[in-house]
């Protein structure tokens, strides 16, 4: 974005803020704000006494006085609900951008007979085929379930770089919006109207069904029982202060309690919150909610899945190798025997390079054959002809056992082969036609670049990373020692997965998990935080707490840095907002009482002006303070990678110390000048 089309856009954001702040005065939407409630509360009465002074009993103060109490107090409470609306800001206008992606479009609707027909995007259905062809606009989500084709997603991802997605496999999946860049692909819609990924999307940045989180909760019902007594200290004063023949009107007590509760953190807490998952979000990270962000602040250890998450997952074959006494055209033309009805990208990889390598196809019996597609149970796939042959490939370990199982002998330079290829980080698969065993085919994977030093980062923060494949236990510590992980689990099916994961949790770890396959997905609803690869299934996608829209599994790590500042920033504030309500306790009392109780000079350390000026004098620091620390609860407090010890120390020393001494200068501060101008 331009330089002068960014400051327009902060302008606007601010602009509607500020009236989105009157808006919120709404005492139906303040009562989720207990703290603040009771200001606006507050704010009424002093509005009634300031049109009559002398409403109630006792409030004989001048109108001037009353006025001004009121009109600090009504900034009070829009302040705060500036600081909400002004977090809010950012998401709402990237929602108005999302909304005109949405806009409708025609379908090409896929008839059984294979006839083609134009509807609107609306009328698409779950179960529904359509055809999008080189230049169209994908009009909803759904799995490939024909074709392959270069995709523009950046009207989600923001990335100019399409990608290519095909069916079969962990890419088949496209959301509605994005656009085909060439080729065409038949795709099975797989949402309804209004719950496409979008509309999620949309819904989410806008924060739309923003739910406070647990944490958010107890630290609310927190203030609103500090505020409750409050209440009640400032109710006891009345008739101590009567006893003293101090008269203490209604005003001023509004005045008195309102410095007191907690309104520092009461004003910012929900924009704290806001401007967390907004950060997620500036990452290109969807957050579901603000629970998950906030676990991964307090994440202990990381599971990722292998290919796709740490490897591009882009596994093309790349060599056939016999084992002894078979000839290396056989085992090819076997490879592509055991591939010719395997839909995944790797089937798709071994019929093109045997095909290369001059293996014929189009052997009738073949053709006839039933296929046997792969799971992630059986790890294996293949044909199963109608004289009972069968034809299958699969992992080395799995069909070690399938052709033991028959009787059949295990090669004795099996093991030396797929072990070559282990070693190198490639997925040795082995092919076999009945119970004998031909040789292996070598899938090649590359590890995506720069992991190693974002894992270390993460083991410095605390964080123990785990790679879980399918694959064999020497392709895992290849690829493990590789990347960088600090351990692996190998030959790990999806039920593997999440016992992994509920070992951990078992031990009160907090959980992450990372992956992209239909076979992650409950790995990735059981863990506490769950990060889907946007290039993944939509299975993984819908399991997930988060989505990165990069794909990228270290995103984890940022994700981490915002859920820990986000922790602290909160900590920081609260500490801050009740250390500066103790300090004008002290402000305001020996000011209030100076006169009646000469006694009181030694607490007297400010020695404001008059006690009318004390008061009106820290109400004006605990009004401007909210606004003051809107930038601190927005950005967040800096996270440095060191101890938890040794973080919470120095944020107690900071902000503790800092939230007493700030309000003895804040407010004398204003006291002078306030008497300067002969105002108070
Ligand atoms: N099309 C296929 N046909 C036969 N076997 C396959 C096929 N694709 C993969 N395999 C074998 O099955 C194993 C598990 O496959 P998959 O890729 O689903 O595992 P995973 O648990 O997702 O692990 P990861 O994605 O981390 O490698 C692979 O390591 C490979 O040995
Ligand atoms: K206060
Ligand atoms: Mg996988």
């Amino acid at each position: 974005m331009a330089a002068a089309s960014k400051k327009t856009y902060a302008k606007r954001i601010v602009v509607q803020a500020a009236a989105d702040a009157f808006k919120k005065l709404n005492p139906a939407v303040m009562i989720g704000n207990p703290v603040m409630f009771i200001v606006e509360v507050g704010t009424l009465i002093t509005l009634l006494l300031a049109i009559k002074p002398d409403l109630f009993v006792g409030s004989g103060t001048g109108r001037g006085y009353n006025i001004a109490v009121f009109v600090i107090l009504l900034f009070t409470v829009l302040f705060a609900n500036f600081a909400e609306a002004l977090a809010e800001g950012r998401g709402k206008a990237q929602a108005d951008t999302l909304r005109k992606t949405k806009s409708e479009t025609t379908a090409k609707l896929v008839h059984k007979d294979g006839s083609l027909k134009q509807v609107s995007s609306t009328q698409l259905r779950k179960g529904d085929i359509i055809r999008v062809d080189t230049g169209e606009i994908i009009p909803t989500d759904g799995e490939i379930v024909e074709g392959l084709a270069s995709i523009d997603e950046s009207a989600i991802t923001g990335e100019s770089a399409p990608v290519i997605k095909e069916a079969g496999g962990d890419f088949s999946s496209v959301t509605g919006g994005t656009r085909v860049a060439s080729d065409f692909i038949v795709v099975q819609v797989m949402t309804d109207p209004g719950e496409s990924f979008l509309d999620r999307m949309i819904a989410l940045v806008e924060g739309a069904k923003r739910q406070k989180t647990p944490n958010e909760i107890a630290l609310t019902t927190l203030l609103a029982v500090l505020t409750m007594i409050f209440l009640v200290v400032i109710m006891t004063l009345v008739p101590m202060a009567d006893y003293l023949d101090v008269k203490l009107d209604i005003a001023t007590l509004i005045a008195l309690l309102v410095c007191l509760i907690p309104t520092t953190i009461g004003g910012l807490l929900s924009a704290i919150g806001i401007a967390g998952m907004d950060r997620v979000t500036q990452y290109n990270v969807l957050a579901m909610s603000g629970k998950a962000v906030e676990a991964a602040g307090d994440i202990d250890t990381l599971i990722l899945d292998k290919t796709g998450t740490i490897t591009y997952g882009n596994r093309m074959a790349s060599e056939f190798m016999p084992v002894s006494g078979v000839s290396l055209q056989e085992v090819t033309q076997a490879s592509l025997r055991a591939s010719m009805k395997d839909e995944t990208p790797e089937g798709r990889s071994i019929v093109e390079l045997a095909l290369k390598l001059g293996a014929m196809p189009g052997n009738p019996a073949d053709e006839a054959a039933e296929p046997v597609a792969f799971t992630a149970e059986t790890r294996m796939s293949g044909l199963d002809l109608a004289d009972g042959t069968k034809i299958r490939k699969g992992a080395v370990d799995a069909m070690k056992r399938y052709v033991a199982a028959q009787g059949g002998v295990i090669p004795g330079n099996l093991d030396e082969t797929a072990n070559r290829i282990a070693k190198a980080g490639g997925t040795p698969l082995a092919v076999a036609i009945g119970d004998r065993i031909f040789g292996v085919i070598y899938l090649k994977d590359t590890v995506k670049p720069g992991l190693k030093e974002r894992f270390a980062e993460l083991r410095g923060m605390g964080i123990k990373t785990i790679m879980c494949t399918g694959d064999n236990p020497l392709t895992a510590a290849t690829i493990a020692l590789e990347a960088g992980v600090d351990d692996f689990i190998a030959e790990a099916k999806p039920e593997d997965k999440i016992a992994a994961i509920r070992k951990e949790q078992q031990e009160g770890k907090l959980v992450a998990m990372t992956g992209d396959g239909t076979n992650d997905a409950p790995a990735l609803a059981q863990a506490d935080v769950g990060l889907a690869m946007n290039s993944g299934t939509m299975a993984a996608k819908e399991a997930a707490n988060m989505i990165d829209l990069d794909s990228d599994p270290t995103k984890l790590l940022s994700v981490v840095a915002i859920g820990k500042q986000l922790l602290i920033t909160r900590g920081a504030l609260t500490t801050f907002s009740i250390a500066n309500d103790i300090a004008k306790y002290f402000a305001i009392i020996p000011a209030l009482f100076i006169l009646a109780m000469p006694q009181l000079q030694s607490l007297n350390i400010m020695n404001l002006a008059s006690p009318k000026s004390a008061i009106l004098s820290a109400l004006i620091f605990n009004a401007i303070i909210i606004p003051l620390l809107i930038p601190v609860a927005m950005k967040g407090v800096k996270y440095r990678a060191m101890s938890a010890d040794r973080l919470l120390m120095r944020n107690v020393l900071m902000f503790g110390i800092g939230g007493v001494i700030v309000p003895f200068a804040g407010i004398k501060i204003i006291d002078l000048v306030l008497h300067g101008l002969r105002l108070a």
